[in-house]
């Protein structure tokens, strides 16, 4: 059990303004801010040798359908939609606020609907759900149905909450972080707080004139738990416990400090509240001495992977390495050095698996290389998203299979194409570079390359620039980005297998490969 990190959500385009009441305000925020977030309560069996933690969140449940509630057909399409409606189809009607007992029903965070639906509103079939005596929806507004900010925009422009905004196919930062006075409006200086409950690692907008901010803060009390927390310049504090009760604990906590330190800034106090959590597991890879890819962590690593895609209450992973000085050293080369041919296709085949799950995975998969990074070990990182390396010369990162006396398989070389370009694929490869740090983010092999202490911190906030963008879009793109890769290995996938054995069972190559291990024990001594 290792690092926890948390993002928030940020529901944007249902946020109150002022034209709507307190009420509406409290029965959104009520609706999007069900979970009190409690520390580790993770059991599952986890592979040994990857490790990874989430922090679960318990909560009330939303209050009961209204009679009349949500279609059927958008309660069984998505419940998620079906239960935005009901919740906003109760705020526009004025109906008495439920009271939330306390001890009623409580839901895993897993049981939540972290990802964005990934649907589009105008391939909905049925159209809208609409909520009665609903006026002007957001639809009505022009490009509500294909612009992102339309909600935000047709509040802006005085139109009404509606089901039909509600139901729009994901809620998420990213409106936050793609706004343009998100993007632009940095703090005139870097806002530095820290007292014994919370400390500042960024914060996002927040001057005037924008209207919203959000900070992210560490919690000293999860060693690695990072909020997001936001606000309105100019409400009340005071306010955020109200609205959220539960939360009251971690908003008193931490709104004493950021506020106060935003207030030099962005006006006086600020209120901060604490939204949803999605989460980003920390994977760490852990076979000492160097991490190789042995063909049980790969299998790990495969069954990890699927795990976390599947449990929709994650959207990232951050991908480091347990073992000092080295992020992973590539193949095991005792897995093929010898070893009979059924050994070597099986272990080649749990490497393509790995490859294709990481290349193609729906998660955002960010590494932070906090070691060397030879071989099969850049191939993992390269299949990430995003790379963040520390600023060591020891720590050197590139394809050098030619050194070994192997070659690279055309979809480890199409993977590094794909990174840095061809020529400087060409020459790499056959050269067999390994880049130090500078040298690899000139060349365009990592993206950041940071001191070794920021590497996790770095990788955490590229992971927020990533999980600030609707998932459905991001994973269409990567999507379009990648496939044409992989399905060059997916169509000849056994050719490749049938010809990496017939390649490694060579004598020749055996002997190289036994001479390169041997120098490597060697080199120890
Ligand atoms: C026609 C074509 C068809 C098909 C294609 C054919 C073939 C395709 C195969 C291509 C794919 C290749 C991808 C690869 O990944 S090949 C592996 C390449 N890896 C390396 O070259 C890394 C070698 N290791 C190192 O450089 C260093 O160990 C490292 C910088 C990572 C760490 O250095 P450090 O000083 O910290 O540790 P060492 O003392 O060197 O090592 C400690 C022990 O670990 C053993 N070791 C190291 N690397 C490996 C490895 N890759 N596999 C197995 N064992 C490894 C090393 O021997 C030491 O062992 P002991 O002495 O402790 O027993």
């Amino acid at each position: 059990m290792d690092l926890i990190h948390c993002c928030v959500r940020w529901p944007w385009k249902n946020f109150p303004t002022s034209k709507t009441s307190l009420f509406q305000k409290e029965e959104r925020l009520r609706h999007y801010n069900p979970l009190p977030l409690t520390v580790p309560a993770f059991s599952n069996r986890m592979p040994a040798q990857c490790v990874f933690s989430r922090i679960e969140g318990k909560g009330k449940r939303s209050p009961p359908p209204p009679p009349g509630g949500a279609p059927a057909k958008l309660a069984a399409a998505s419940p998620v939609a079906s239960r935005k409606w009901r919740s906003s189809a109760h705020a526009l009607r004025g109906a008495p606020r439920r009271a939330q007992t306390p001890g009623s029903v409580t839901y895993v965070q897993s049981n939540l609907p972290r990802r964005p639906v990934p649907r589009s509103p105008r391939l909905r079939p049925g159209g809208a759900a609409r909520a009665p005596g609903a006026g002007r929806t957001a639809r009505s507004h022009p490009g509500a149905a294909t612009c992102p900010f339309s909600a935000k925009m047709a509040l802006a422009s005085g139109v009404r909450f509606a089901p039909r905004a509600l139901l729009r196919p994901w809620s998420s930062p990213v409106e936050l972080f793609h706004h343009d006075r998100y993007r632009h409006h940095e703090p005139p200086a870097p806002v530095h707080y820290e007292d014994k409950h919370v400390s500042v690692v960024k914060v996002w907008g927040g001057t005037e004139p924008s209207r919203y901010f959000l900070i992210t803060a560490r919690i000293h009390k999860w060693p690695s738990g990072i909020l997001r927390l936001g606000g309105i310049n100019g409400d009340d504090i005071s306010e955020a416990p109200r609205v959220c009760p539960w939360a009251r604990r971690w908003v008193q906590t931490a709104s004493a400090g950021p506020a106060a330190a935003l207030s030099t800034g962005a006006g006086p106090s600020l209120p901060l509240f604490l939204l949803l959590a999605e989460w980003v597991a920390v994977m760490k890879l852990r076979n000492p001495p160097v991490n190789a890819l042995s063909l049980e962590l790969l299998t790990e690593l495969v069954i990890s992977l699927e795990k976390l895609e599947n449990d929709k209450t994650f959207r990232g992973i951050i991908l480091t390495s347990d073992c000092p000085r080295v992020f992973c050293a590539g193949l095991d080369l005792t897995e093929i050095c010898g070893r009979n041919p059924a050994h070597c296709a099986e272990y080649w085949k749990a490497m393509q698996e790995l490859w294709l799950r990481m290349y193609l995975s729906s998660l955002v998969l960010v590494a932070a290389i906090n070691g060397a990074c030879p071989a099969g070990g850049c191939i993992i990182a390269l299949s990430c998203d995003c790379r963040v390396l520390a600023d060591n010369p020891k720590y050197r990162i590139g394809l050098n299979e030619t050194l070994l006396g192997i070659i690279a398989p055309f979809w480890l070389k199409d993977t590094y194409v794909n990174t840095i370009g061809h020529r400087a694929s060409e020459q790499a490869l056959q050269l067999g570079s390994l880049f130090p740090p500078a040298e690899a983010l000139q060349v365009g092999l990592v993206d950041q390359v940071v001191p070794e202490d920021q590497v996790q911190s770095t990788a955490l906030s590229e992971m927020a620039r990533w999980l600030a963008v609707p998932d459905h879009a991001r994973q269409l793109t990567k999507n379009m980005m990648r496939k044409a890769t992989a399905d060059r290995l997916l169509r000849q996938r056994d050719a490749d297998t049938q010809n990496f054995v017939s390649f490694v069972c060579r004598d020749s190559i055996q002997k190289s490969l036994q001479a390169y291990l041997e120098k490597l024990r060697q080199r120890k001594g």
